[in-house]
């Protein structure tokens, strides 16, 4: 007789379906963060689940940090970096080390891996194509500004040639880099770019890859993760946020107020994040939406 396919395996598989259906031929802009992609298995498991996305007749577009990555060949060079306000304060000599490892290293390995699967990826940064131009952005700590060096947020967004890459049936791989009106390259935070790019191409969703569970309500004091949550709820919680949740909620805000119709915060550290996140009814990581009420529930392996 025939062996029963595990009724786990199957249930798990008719229950993506309604998702296949909602997300089939759009797009669905993932970025994925430096700290979530410094083991080896992880980065493989995440270029198979893009690779899958696309099989499954999604049109998945890759955003990559690589905060650690950077600070790490800083560290090398013996060059001083610091973050405030979440983003790495830029020198300009730092600015050629953030260039090199974002767009000639995290870029060709992400592209590497994915293409291990077929011709697929291609990478571009905020220079190519006049994808993004950069503004000078500086951030306020205890009522001071503070001036952040070459760091930029997005000024303008010129998504054609991203739109070429997905029309090729490709998948585009971007590094956050972009020049300002000046052509001075400045740095620009990923979840910032990311953000962006997915107003921009008018995305069904951002999913956001970062090394926590999700937006905790008081990190380091309470295992309360935040489930759900609406875009006004979020502002009001901005100012509490502190380091790399600053940028990273500000662009799941900026992408909903740019038309974005959800915006996602998981743990990347999980493998296979990506399908389990997009293909499953579970309630994983952090869901900015309209119109709901705030959910909130115990991080795993909490009391
Ligand atoms: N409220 C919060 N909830 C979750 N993480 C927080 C919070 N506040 C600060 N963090 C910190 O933000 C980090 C994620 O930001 P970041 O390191 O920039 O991630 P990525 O490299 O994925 O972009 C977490 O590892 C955590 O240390
Ligand atoms: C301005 C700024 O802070 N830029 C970031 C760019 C890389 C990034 O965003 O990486 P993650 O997603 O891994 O944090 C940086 O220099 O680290």
């Amino acid at each position: 007789m025939r062996p029963a396919v595990e009724p786990a395996k199957a249930s798990t598989l008719a229950a993506a379906l309604p998702w296949l259906m909602k997300y089939h031929g759009k797009i669905v802009v993932v970025k994925y963060g430096g700290n979530a992609m410094v083991d080896d298995e992880l980065k493989k498991a995440f270029a198979e689940d893009i690779v899958f996305l696309r099989m499954a007749g999604f049109k998945p577009v890759v955003v990559h940090g690589g905060g650690p990555q950077i600070s790490q060949m800083l560290d090398r060079l013996g060059i001083k970096s610091e973050f405030k306000g979440g983003l790495r304060v830029t020198t300009d000599e730092a600015m050629d080390v953030v260039r090199m490892v974002l767009v000639g290293q995290v870029q060709r390995e992400l592209v590497g891996l994915i293409n291990q699967h077929g011709p697929l990826a291609v990478g571009l940064s905020g220079e190519d194509g006049g994808l993004f131009t950069a503004k000078k952005t500086n951030v306020i700590i205890d009522g001071e500004e503070v001036d952040l060096g070459l760091v930029g947020e997005v000024a303008s967004v010129r998504p054609e040639a991203v739109q070429d890459v997905i029309d090729a049936g490709r998948i585009p791989v971007i590094s956050s880099v972009a020049p300002d009106e000046d052509g001075a390259v400045h740095n620009v935070n990923a979840d910032t770019a990311a953000a962006a790019l997915a107003a921009a191409l008018g995305a069904e969703k951002l999913l956001v890859l970062t090394d926590v569970e999700g937006l905790y309500r008081d990190y380091g004091n309470s295992d309360d993760v935040i489930g759900e949550i609406s875009p006004e709820a979020l502002a009001e919680l901005m100012p509490s946020l502190e380091s790399g949740m600053v940028p990273k909620m500000a662009a799941c805000l900026a992408a909903l107020n740019g038309g974005v119709p959800r915006a996602t915060v998981v743990d990347g550290r999980e493998p296979h994040a990506v399908l389990l996140e997009l293909f499953t009814d579970e309630g994983v990581g952090t869901q900015v939406l309209p119109g709901v009420a705030t959910k909130i529930r115990k991080a795993k392996g909490s009391a």
